[in-house]
């Protein structure tokens, strides 16, 4: 079989995993304690929100690529763009994200992100009114496909900024495809613009929903590292949570996650 073939049925039997995905039991496994825990400095999700809320810089367009049914990791960039465009591969996840954002009903409750994120920011805020005010799509995505979005989705010139977190490592069959799907996901990007994201380390699998194995890219920092560079992007910060024991909590092999901030020239 050619090698681009090969390829392609690679990324097609990934897309066949997908098809049972749910939305609910994912943010159960992931987004509530102990990985979910604001109580606790050291759970992963106060980690990553602090690095979202120290990194975002100002601008028109954020995109967010490959959201699933989550909402924070826009919630510090919705103060800081005017148009906040939240993106998935499945209806199932869109459907989720347009019916917080129509009605604020969720699988899960985002009140205690949302407050955490406004502490972050030294202010009282309604956040939900901002992120419902920014937020102007939620559109289909595949970043398999050379132009990612809907044609007409973007300004000719690109997004100002991009985040994408546990998206890449998740949907790539392989490294090589990990670090294509890296290029063009810099596609939608203007030159001088910015990469936030946020991956697994280590990892091998995740569960999508109850006993839907998702297998996964395991990728070290090096990996990372290269795979930014070989897709044109200039590494500003990299940062790591390596997980205790106790974040270990049986729905996927992580061993830890990564945040790296990085510019397209
Ligand atoms: C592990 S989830 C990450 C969700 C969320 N960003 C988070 O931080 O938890 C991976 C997401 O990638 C989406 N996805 C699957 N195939 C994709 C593709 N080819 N292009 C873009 N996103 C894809 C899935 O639907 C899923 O929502
Ligand atoms: O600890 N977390 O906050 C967290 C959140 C989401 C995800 C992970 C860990 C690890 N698995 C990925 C899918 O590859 C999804």
């Amino acid at each position: 079989m050619e090698g681009e073939d090969r390829g392609e049925k690679a990324v097609a039997a990934m897309e066949a995993c997908y098809q049972g995905f749910d939305p609910a039991a994912y943010l159960q496994y992931n987004y509530t304690p102990p990985r979910a825990d604001f109580t606790r400095s050291d759970s992963i999700v106060p980690w990553k929100l602090k690095c979202l809320h120290e990194a975002f810089s100002e601008g028109e367009v954020l995109v967010d690529v490959g959201s699933g049914p989550t909402l924070y990791q826009v919630m510090s960039g919705c103060e800081h763009f005017d148009r906040v465009v939240l993106s998935d591969f499945l209806e199932v996840n869109r459907k989720e994200l347009r019916i917080w954002l129509q009605d604020g009903k969720s699988s899960l409750d985002w009140t205690p992100y949302l407050k955490f994120v406004c502490e972050l920011e030294g202010r009282k805020c309604n956040k939900n009114e901002r992120l419902r005010s920014v937020v102007t799509d939620v559109l289909p995505i595949n970043i398999h496909q050379p132009c990612p979005l809907p044609s007409g989705s973007l300004p000719s010139t690109g997004a100002d900024c991009l985040v994408s977190s546990f998206c890449l490592e998740s949907v790539s069959p392989d490294l090589s495809s990990f670090t294509q799907a890296l290029g063009h996901l810099s596609g939608l990007l203007r030159s001088g613009g910015h990469l936030l994201l946020i991956g697994a380390l280590g990892e091998s699998f995740y569960l999508g929903a109850p006993g839907l194995r998702i297998p996964v890219v395991p990728l070290d920092e090096a990996q990372v590292c290269s795979s930014l560079r070989a897709s044109g992007f200039h590494l500003l910060q990299l940062s790591v949570y390596h997980l205790p024991p106790d974040m270990r909590v049986g729905v996927d092999d992580v061993t830890g996650v990564f945040f790296a901030k990085a510019r397209k020239p």
